[in-house]
């Protein structure tokens, strides 16, 4: 797994870490670190134009520092001073090391540096960049140089990736001691560039993480054995698809046969059936119409997946709340998810439960579903992600540029994987059949939601190309690439 700490614990684990060294240690380090990595992006340090734009915190000091040290390998470095004091000690070595410091409305030196390295704010920013330092990210960001983020991109919110305004568009982050959720959730991923972590010894004095991307290796779908039938691997119910949606029915139900369920159960109005028999015929189907014994007449499944194209209305309603009754794991996606929105007898449902139950919103039906805008979904996503689970009882994977799972009192997984051409109609209604066959297979939800999120994001990736190369693609066609994701799995 990759870690990220919220600021108040990087903050507590440098204070236990300090107390125990000498004085300047951490930001030596800090400083060596970030000047190693500028130093390898240069062509040749000796001669190149380095540009520091450097705040009035220890951000400003770590980014002097490590200009000193590159203007000791020879480039020509002069600092742009944001603000009415900077690190004395920092500025002291600068000069000492033939850097020049200048006031921030020398911006020209910007245009025509090499590099330029942001330290205007770093875990201690807070709020929109204010002048100058909103002018000075600006410019650096639309220059030719290459721009180095010290820690965090000024005007990203360290602890959650909000951007309130101007923010550096940095090429590279280069933070230290721990990855910070900011850097790894939209709208602050995205102005990251490539990040590098630089250890300065945090380590043993970190406490558990806030944030958790997994790697390769953390995703373990489950495999069949020598012992394996069809209903021990799993068997999902996929409820689904009406007469105005019945393609998300049949996006749904293959993603479940694909996601490794040892058997899909569907069912639907008639409609919705006959497609999704023709196109799977593996799937047992049933029409039905909503009733008290609704699930008893599609049989025994160990996790239902509910909602895709179900459409609005008392039907959808009544079968969300017949499955909410059941005492298996359940998935409600889509038009699940806005029959929740309209019944506070659902919403009550959902709070009774005492089996997992995953909720698949993107940031319009969540915004529904907590009664808040939308564009606040999308601007603090870790927070509303956390706040629906709390809100909901539920395990709440948010789609969108940056998937989010949040469970109550367990680190938010951050989904690594996925590209922007996943954006289209269809890919929401795989992600929930994928995801039920995970759960039906015996994952638990947030590990299943997570697995799933991975392994559908893999398949885009796969199906549009390698980068640099990608072709839309259709939901259809990550459906199809699903095998070859689970065959890329360590
Ligand atoms: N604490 C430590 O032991 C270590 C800290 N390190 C560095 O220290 C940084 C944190 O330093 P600080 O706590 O001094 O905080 P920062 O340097 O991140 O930010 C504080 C400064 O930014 C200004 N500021 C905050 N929000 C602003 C806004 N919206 N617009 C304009 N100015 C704004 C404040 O007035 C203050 O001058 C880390 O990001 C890291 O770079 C590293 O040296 C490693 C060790
Ligand atoms: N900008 C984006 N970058 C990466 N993935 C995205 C982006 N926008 C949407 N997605 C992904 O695309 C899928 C869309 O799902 P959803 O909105 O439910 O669509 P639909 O309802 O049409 O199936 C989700 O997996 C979501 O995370
Ligand atoms: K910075």
């Amino acid at each position: 797994m990759r870690y990220a700490h919220e600021v108040d614990k990087v903050r507590a684990a440098e204070q236990a870490l300090m107390a125990r060294l000498p004085d300047g240690t951490l930001m030596a380090r800090a400083a060596a670190g970030l000047a190693a990595v500028c130093a390898r992006l240069l062509p040749r340090v000796y001669g190149a134009r380095v540009v520091l734009l450097v705040g009035g915190g220890a951000n400003g000091g770590d980014t002097l520092y490590a200009g000193a040290l590159l203007a000791r390998r020879g480039a020509r470095v002069v600092a742009l001073r944001a603000g009415t004091s900077v690190h004395e000690g920092g500025a002291a070595a600068l000069r000492a090391a033939g850097g020049r410091l200048l006031p921030p409305d020398a911006t020209g030196e910007i245009d025509t540096a090499d590099l330029v390295i942001d330290g205007l704010t770093g875990i201690g920013g807070s709020g929109g960049l204010r002048e100058p330092h909103a002018t000075l990210a600006r410019r650096a960001s639309a220059a030719p140089a290459t721009l180095v983020a010290c820690d965090v991109p000024s005007g990203v919110d360290a602890s959650t990736g909000a951007v309130a305004g101007t923010a550096v568009h940095a090429d590279v982050t280069v933070t230290f001691g721990t990855h910070k959720p900011g850097l790894i959730i939209d709208p602050g991923a995205a102005h990251c560039g490539v990040v590098e972590l630089v250890d300065i010894g945090l380590g043993a004095d970190l406490p558990d993480p806030d944030v958790v991307a997994a790697r390769p290796d953390d995703v373990r779908p489950p495999e069949p054995g020598p012992e394996s039938d069809k209903y021990r691997r799993g068997v999902v119910g996929v409820i689904a698809g009406s007469g105005t949606f019945p393609g998300a029915a049949v996006l749904a139900a293959g993603a479940a046969v694909r996601g490794g369920a040892g058997m899909v159960r569907f069912a639907s109005d008639a409609h919705a059936v006959e497609l999704v028999r023709q196109r799977w015929p593996e799937t047992v189907t049933r029409v039905v119409e909503p009733g008290p014994d609704v699930l008893a007449e599609i049989g025994r499944v160990q996790a239902w997946v509910v909602g895709p194209g179900l459409g609005g209305g008392e039907r959808a309603e009544a079968l969300v709340g017949a499955v909410l009754a059941s005492d298996v794991p359940v998935l409600v996606d889509a038009d699940g998810l806005n029959a929740v929105s309209r019944s506070d007898a659902l919403r009550r449902a959902l709070l009774c439960r005492d089996v997992p139950t995953v909720l698949t919103p993107h940031a319009g039906e969540l915004a529904r579903l907590l009664r808040v805008d939308r564009d606040a979904i999308e601007a603090r996503r870790l927070e509303h992600a956390r706040r629906a689970a709390v809100e909901l009882g539920a395990t709440v994977l948010l789609k969108g540029s940056t998937t989010l799972v949040a469970e109550l009192d367990r680190p938010v997984r951050v989904n690594p994987t996925g590209t922007a051409w996943l954006a289209t109609a269809g890919t929401g209604d795989v992600l929930s059949g994928l995801v039920g066959a995970l759960l039906a297979g015996g994952m638990a939800a947030l590990e299943a939601a997570a697995a799933g999120a991975y392994l559908h994001g893999l398949a885009a990736r796969l199906a549009s190309g390698r980068e640099g190369r990608e072709a839309p693609i259709s939901a259809e066609d990550v459906l199809r690439a699903i095998p070859d994701a689970f065959r890329t799995l360590d």
